[in-house]
């Protein structure tokens, strides 16, 4: 072997397992990663790197396990400093006399700013990379997301009543559109439109939405179905289930991602499927708030396209992905009634590549690849509690939680180097957030 075939790149991994997701259900040993500029220039055998890459940096990571960064599909970043405010209540309880009044009372930008800090931290922390938005002040999140160097699709919030950041849904739009401009073609940011619900939304602003999407390519974010009470409220004053009557509005399709879906027909799962709509599973959200449990197994049966996400810190009420890989593969055997439902490897690919599928992103994230981006998680299976390792697939998804991620890159950029934060000042984060916190208690003492 001659100087001249040795390969000059970035960053070297050197990792003690590795779950590419894609081939599916593999686990390799001693591979080494090597990432040059923003993507992944290969995925070998270390013995093979040492003859054909040099880099500048080698990472050793010879107790963990590498895969690719996890993709958090819904939630609502800043809601992170109600995290514990209103707890033990069904949805439209929390919503309409707690979560509702709070917003209107304490939603400023500032808000905005310190709780999307504090969601990020934790997200990456935990081994999230992407993340998906819906909140108040988009053009904020957007923002402070591509200044950490997070990927995030940002959904602006769209509703029939005014709220701090819209008059109604015709400055929502105006407002949408022009976040949907400026970050149009962004590797970081991805602009979606956020309906926030069928019964929040009318017809009208509904079909705009879409007209919006065609003309953008933006995406489309809803929660769907989440409650039995959301299905048969709509049966009675329309007539209809809210899945049909988004199907006639066009919302339905490959560019529309369904948040909960846990009130399910054969016929909502023949109009998901013919249409190539996605669905996102918030478990832990629709556990707490007794929601009801979205059949993620028989989705996946269907060919319909499933990721999962947090929801918000207010009903989850942590943004650990991990956790809610856990929770998701456990629920899921209950629903199906079989315990080979969701198993290890096909949790890892829905908190993963299926998520990069709802982007429409499937050719550059979600699994390590020679070529993608290099959005990679190092997870540390040292850990006593987690020993003796037979299969860190299994361990990753039953015995594992976020805190085990010691290192994350974002397009090849250092996130998390051993546990700690890179990119976020977390000790004044943390004195902003007690800032809100005062003051969020002192309004609850009056
Ligand atoms: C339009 S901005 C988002 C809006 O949604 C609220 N919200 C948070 N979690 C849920 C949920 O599980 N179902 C419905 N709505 C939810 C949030 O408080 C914002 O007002
Ligand atoms: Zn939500």
């Amino acid at each position: 072997m001659t100087a001249d075939t040795i390969t000059a790149a970035d960053i070297r991994i050197n990792a003690r397992w590795l779950i590419p997701i894609e081939p599916s259900g593999v686990v390799l040993e001693h591979q080494a990663v090597i990432i040059q500029g923003t993507k992944i220039a290969a995925v070998l055998p270390m013995a093979e790197a040492d003859h054909e890459f040099r880099t500048r940096e080698t990472i050793e990571l010879p107790h963990h396990v590498v895969m690719p960064g996890l993709i958090n599909m819904h939630g609502h970043a800043a809601m992170s400093l109600f995290r514990g405010m209103a707890d033990d209540l069904p949805l439209m309880t929390w919503l309409n006399d707690h979560i509702w009044p709070a917003e209107g009372r304490f939603i400023s930008e500032q808000f905005i700013a310190d709780g999307t800090q504090l969601a990020m931290a934790e997200m990456l922390r935990t081994g999230t990379t992407t993340f998906s938005d819906m909140y108040f002040f988009p053009e904020i999140v957007a923002q402070m997301a591509h200044d950490t160097g997070m990927r995030a699709q940002i959904c602006f919030p769209l509703l029939d009543f005014p709220t701090v950041w819209g008059s109604g849904p015709d400055e929502y739009l105006s407002k949408g559109e022009a976040l949907i401009d400026a970050w149009q073609g962004d590797d970081y940011i991805m602009p979606a439109i956020g309906p926030h619900a069928p019964y929040t939304v009318s017809d009208g602003p509904l079909t705009e939405a879409v007209a919006l999407s065609k003309r953008t390519g933006a995406r489309i974010q809803i929660h769907l179905h989440e409650t039995e009470f959301e299905v048969a409220d709509a049966i009675d004053k329309q007539g209809k289930r809210p899945i049909e009557r988004l199907a006639e509005l066009g919302v339905l399709g490959t560019n529309t991602q369904c948040v909960h879906m846990t009130q399910i027909s054969d016929s909502d799962i023949a109009l998901l499927a013919d249409t190539g709509t996605h669905v996102i599973h918030c478990p832990e959200s629709n556990l707490k708030l007794a929601s009801g449990l979205c059949p993620a197994q028989k989705l996946m049966e269907r060919g319909i396209n499933l990721a999962i996400g947090t929801d918000g810190a207010a009903s989850n009420n942590d943004l650990d992905l991990f956790g809610e890989i856990r929770t998701a593969a456990m629920v899921a055997k209950v629903v199906a009634n079989d315990a080979a439902a969701l198993s290890a490897h096909q949790a890892l690919q829905v908190a993963t590549l299926n998520g990069a599928r709802a982007l429409g992103r499937e050719h550059e994230l979600g699994s390590l690849v020679a070529g993608k981006l290099a959005d990679i998680i190092a997870v540390d299976l040292s850990d006593p509690f987690i020993q003796p390792v037979y299969d860190p697939a299994s361990h990753l998804v039953y015995s594992n939680h976020g805190r085990a991620v010691t290192h994350s890159w974002i397009n090849g950029v250092p996130q998390v180097q051993d546990g700690k934060l890179t990119r976020i000042d977390v000790p004044d984060l943390m004195l902003r957030v007690e800032d809100w916190a005062r003051k969020i208690r002192q309004q609850q003492a009056d």
